[in-house]
């Protein structure tokens, strides 16, 4: 196994990584059935990238999400996020973080059925009470705007398309100006035209906002859209790929067949 190109720093970015992963593994289980999802993995994901992870069905792609989310506590290990160690908060606490400082775009949308397009893109504002801030509403507003959704707020998410439903998830995220946004097979559920759609606009919102975008994909033509891509194999990274060729990508990827 080969282990390459790893940035501690990316350039044309400031010093403040976006993301810290350190010494972090899971393991489901235990004894002889013990399954090693992750071992002793570090990352640094600097601010304002778009980064792919990607790897073989049981490599650990979403086991390290959802640890790096705050949605599964690691066995060992530590997930840094905006300077709070993640896994020094206990359920509450976590569960205000993810809230005031992550985004999350999943294959199964998880928009509120019976609330507008809208209401669904103003959720973790009005659900949890939390305040605006000066400029939040004006940016909420043109988020709005690059994502197309101007003439279907007040849809209800049965009334849009696949496409349309995830675009709303992304404003969602975005709406709440995440330190790092999370999405987990984004286009999973989408035709072609919907997901080169979705992941064109996650680009936008790296390039036009600034945010820091971490999605799983097992497709090359997703993972095309992202600056950086991680490759993953048997729990542990095999390589942290800036700026990589697709050609560069394949390989990183077959290098586990072998
Ligand atoms: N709740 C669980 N209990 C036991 N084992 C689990 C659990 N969740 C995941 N695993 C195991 O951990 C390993 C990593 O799983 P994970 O879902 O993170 O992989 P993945 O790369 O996301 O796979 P896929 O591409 O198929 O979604 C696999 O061997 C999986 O079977």
């Amino acid at each position: 196994m080969t282990s390459t190109s790893t940035p501690s720093l990316l350039p044309g970015t400031s010093r403040t990584l976006a993301a810290s992963v350190r010494g972090l593994s899971k393991t489901y289980g235990d004894g002889d059935t013990a399954v090693h999802a992750l071992r002793s993995v570090d990352l640094d994901l600097a601010p304002g990238r778009f980064t792919a992870v990607m790897g073989p069905s049981g490599s650990g792609k979403s086991t390290l999400m959802h640890c790096m989310a705050g949605l599964d506590r690691p066995t060992e290990g530590s997930v840094t996020i905006a300077g709070v160690d993640l896994t020094t908060l206990d359920d509450d606490r976590l569960t205000h973080f993810r809230r005031d400082h992550l985004g999350f775009v999943f294959q199964a949308f998880n928009l509120l059925p019976m609330l507008t397009a809208r209401q669904n893109i103003l959720l973790p504002f009005e659900l949890t009470g939390r305040r605006m801030e000066d400029g939040t509403a004006e940016r909420i507003e043109q988020v709005i705007d690059v994502l197309g959704l101007r003439d279907r707020l007040d849809h209800r998410p049965g009334e849009l398309s696949g496409g349309q439903q995830q675009r709303v998830a992304i404003a969602r995220a975005l709406a709440a100006d995440a330190d790092v946004v999370f999405a987990d097979e984004p286009t999973g559920n989408l035709d072609s035209t919907a997901s080169a759609e979705v992941l064109a606009f996650l680009r936008r919102s790296v390039a036009e906002f600034g945010h820091t975008v971490v999605m799983v994909t097992h497709e090359m033509d997703a993972a095309a859209y992202a600056d950086d891509v991680v490759v993953l194999a048997d729990g542990g990274i095999r390589e942290h790929l800036v700026a990589p060729s697709r050609a560069r990508v394949a390989q990183a990827l077959e290098g586990g067949a072998r």
